[in-house]
């Protein structure tokens, strides 16, 4: 996941391959929470790992359920067969309307028929998000429950440690026309009392996001409640009912998650010879309301193939065909139609969406603003939206810094921006808000998109030995979220391989007929793998020996013969990958990669550098005296500023630092300054040479 302040996207354009989709959060805190309130143990295969699941986990363990991990994404859960083990709890529940609303109403219950008491609260937002209309039902009821700060809003105190009897007998009434989850809570947590007669619920108001009741409905079968439904105004809940754990149940995937694909399937191009792209994990038989976003990107011009357990996705039609389209039953997908309409034939609007007031952010304001920085023409109703596309050409498009509301979903459809004819890059803010449902969404995305290379940002440094471009290059890749290139530890390796493979590397060896050769065929074909921190030589893990100062002499003098610098040169340009690189060694700017954004010289005095590296080799515990050591990076540096390949220099227009009297986060703050720079012309990053 992306940790970053904010990430770049460069402009994309095209994509094929397969996407396997996280579980759904819909279904994975349904199936928990039921999970934890039948008896005995449910295994459950494919749970959604992320903020949401996180804080509906955390809350049944302090609920006392028992839950293991037996494997990757699937959970063990020990029922508590809807018996409370602990009478008081604080539960945090963050932004998730998904553990909010059925904990309260499941703790409602149980703590009113067996006397006990719990607080339930979350971030800022949730405590804006309405649940009065939820809270009235449980007072129907003659459940305790009281708001802590503002009525009709969390943070809630449901039950009052003593016990109550619950009226039953009457037709529960619970509004539909704000918030499907209310319903849903309320469906949920009944059963924990039905067993001695049936209980009515009737639903006043449209209801609204039926889907997802079809959801709840299914899942409170597969735990052995059959719910009468009688249109979608009256829900019976049969008397006798129990939960009865399935024992194993598979989650299938978010087919929410699924309409990013989708969308990107229906405006990117297919990479040449592909069929297209595979989104793994949900078939057109799902039983979430979202995969009905199949049937509008089918009308905006998409191919989509049902495969068993999988979508299949082409563009076909372009410009996409502008839509005029209730959305009442995909609010959450439908947020991806308004970025799609970008790249319609006319004016699109999405209707019947008041519900996104109310959801993570303001999501019908949230949508028309960010549409507007893009350059888009875009009414805001009350509960609707109309979007002109823009220019096919790319005329109109602007370079926009998207707000993302801590909203996963505004972070995920705008990353389809990208795209835009314009080719200019798109910066969403926040990016990693995507971990309320899909943490991995831009590692999954960079995965199946292509873009040219020479779309693909690259900032150098480039420098002396020990003037802190390895700790600079590492720091900047971090919080720009890009890939890192470290150059010297490829010379470094092949110094190495030299070693291992019985070949001289001393200097008049070097200069032996066929030596030069036998050590650049050696460089194209390194067993080179990288694990995490570590890296492995063959079979051999090296990550310490590369680091010692005879392996970077022994580099340094490889790394003079033009063989070796000819045979890394694909190897290292190969590290250009989406969204973006940082590069340090001596020659980035000059020769790899000429035409980086930004060339950074980075110096220092050489008695800091060796007094850097001193400090460094003693942290590490390897002994080393500083006269050594100057000796020896001053060998070092003559070396490589003086051979004839790539000789270490200033690449043209770079921008010179000399950090002798700099802290780390001063030069690291320098950089991403002068990266600013860069960045800040209209079409993005122009480069600032
Ligand atoms: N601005 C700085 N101020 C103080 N110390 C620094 C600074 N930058 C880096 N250092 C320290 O100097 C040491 C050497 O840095 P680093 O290994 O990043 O250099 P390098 O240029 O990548 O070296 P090499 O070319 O040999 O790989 C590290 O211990 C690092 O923490
Ligand atoms: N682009 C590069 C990077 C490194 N070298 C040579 O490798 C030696 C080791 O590099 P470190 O950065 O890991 O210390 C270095 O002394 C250079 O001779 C290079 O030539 N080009």
């Amino acid at each position: 996941m992306y940790q970053t302040a904010f990430l770049d996207l460069p402009p994309l354009m095209s994509a094929a391959g397969r996407v396997r989709l996280p579980g759904s959060k819909s279904i994975s805190n349904r199936v928990l929470l039921l999970a934890a309130l039948s008896a005995g143990c449910t295994t459950l295969h494919e749970v959604l790992e992320s903020d949401d699941t996180q804080v509906m986990l955390a809350a049944l363990r302090a609920l006392g359920c028992r839950i293991d991990a037996t494997g990757a994404q699937t959970l063990q859960v020990h029922g508590l067969g809807g018996q409370l083990v602990q009478r008081q709890a604080q539960l945090f529940l963050g932004n998730a309307g998904t553990a909010m609303r059925p904990l309260t109403a499941a703790l409602a219950l149980l703590a009113a028929t067996q006397g006990a008491q719990f607080e339930l609260a979350g971030v800022a937002r949730m405590h804006e998000r309405p649940i009065g209309d939820l809270l009235d039902a449980l007072r129907q009821l003659g459940c305790p429950v009281q708001c802590l700060g503002q009525e009709g809003y969390p943070p809630l105190r449901v039950g009052d440690g003593a016990q109550h009897a619950l009226r039953l007998d009457e037709a529960i009434r619970v509004r539909g026309d704000v918030s499907s989850q209310f319903l849903t809570a309320l469906l949920l947590a009944l059963p924990l009392v039905s067993a001695q007669q049936a209980i009515a619920i009737e639903v006043q108001g449209e209801l609204i996001s039926k889907p997802y009741i079809d959801i709840t409905l299914a899942m409170l079968a597969r735990f052995g409640v059959q719910v009468q439904r009688e249109g979608w105004e009256r829900f019976v809940i049969p008397a006798g009912s129990q939960y009865r754990s399935p024992g194993a149940l598979h989650v299938e995937a978010d087919a929410s998650s699924a309409s990013y694909f989708l969308a990107l399937g229906a405006i990117a191009p297919p990479s040449p010879g592909s069929a297209g792209l595979r989104i793994e994990g949900v078939g057109l038989d799902s039983i979430q309301g979202d995969i009905r976003f199949v049937d509008a990107v089918r009308a905006m011009g998409a191919e989509v193939e049902g495969q068993p357990n999988a979508l299949l996705v082409r563009r076909a039609r372009w410009p996409l065909r502008a839509i005029d389209l209730d959305c009442n039953h995909i609010p959450d997908a439908a947020m991806t139609l308004a970025v799609l309409a970008l790249y319609a034939d006319g004016p699109s609007v999405l209707r019947n969406i008041a519900s996104w007031r109310v959801k993570e952010t303001d999501r019908l304001a949230a949508m028309a603003c960010e549409l507007r920085k893009l350059g888009a023409q875009v009414e805001e109703g009350s509960d609707y939206l109309r979007i002109e596309p823009l220019p096919a050409d790319g005329s109109g498009w602007r370079s926009a810094s998207i707000h993302t509301y801590d909203d996963h979903r505004v972070a995920m459809c705008f990353a389809l921006a990208a795209f835009n004819p314009a080719r200019i890059k798109v910066r969403i803010e926040d990016p990693k808000c995507v971990a309320k449902t899909f943490p991995d969404f831009f590692e999954t995305l960079f995965a199946v998109c292509q873009t040219d290379a020479a779309h693909i940002p690259v900032l150098c440094i480039d420098g002396p030995t020990a003037s802190g471009k390895g700790t600079l290059a590492t720091e900047l890749a971090q919080r720009l979220g890009y890939h890192r290139l470290d150059s010297g530890l490829l010379y470094r390796l092949l110094g190495l391989a030299a070693e291992r493979a019985g070949i001289d590397t001393r200097a008049p060896a070097l200069q032996q007929p066929g030596c030069a050769a036998a050590l650049g065929q050696l460089a194209r074909e390194l067993p080179l793998r990288f694990e995490g921190q570590q890296v492995w030589l063959g079979d051999e893990e090296v990550s310490a020996a590369l680091r010692s100062e005879a392996a970077g002499m022994a580099a340094s003098r490889v790394a003079a013969l033009p063989e070796v610098r000819a045979a890394l040169l694909e190897l290292q340009r190969n590290f250009r990958r989406l969204p973006g690189l940082v590069a340090d060694g001596r020659d980035m700017g000059t020769v790899v990669f000429p035409d980086a954004a930004l060339k950074v010289y980075l110096t220092a005095s050489a008695e800091q550098r060796a007094q850097r590296r001193h400090l460094q080799l003693m942290a590490q515990g390897i002994p080393a005296t500083m006269a050594d050591l100057l000796a020896d990076l001053q060998a070092r540096d003559e070396r490589d500023r003086s051979r004839s390949a790539a000789p270490l220099k200033p690449a043209e227009g770079a921008r010179l630092l000399d950090n002798s009297e700099q802290s780390i986060e001063q030069s690291v703050q320098q950089v991403l300054d002068w990266w600013q720079v860069c960045n800040s012309g209209p079409n993005g990053p122009a480069g600032c040479l």
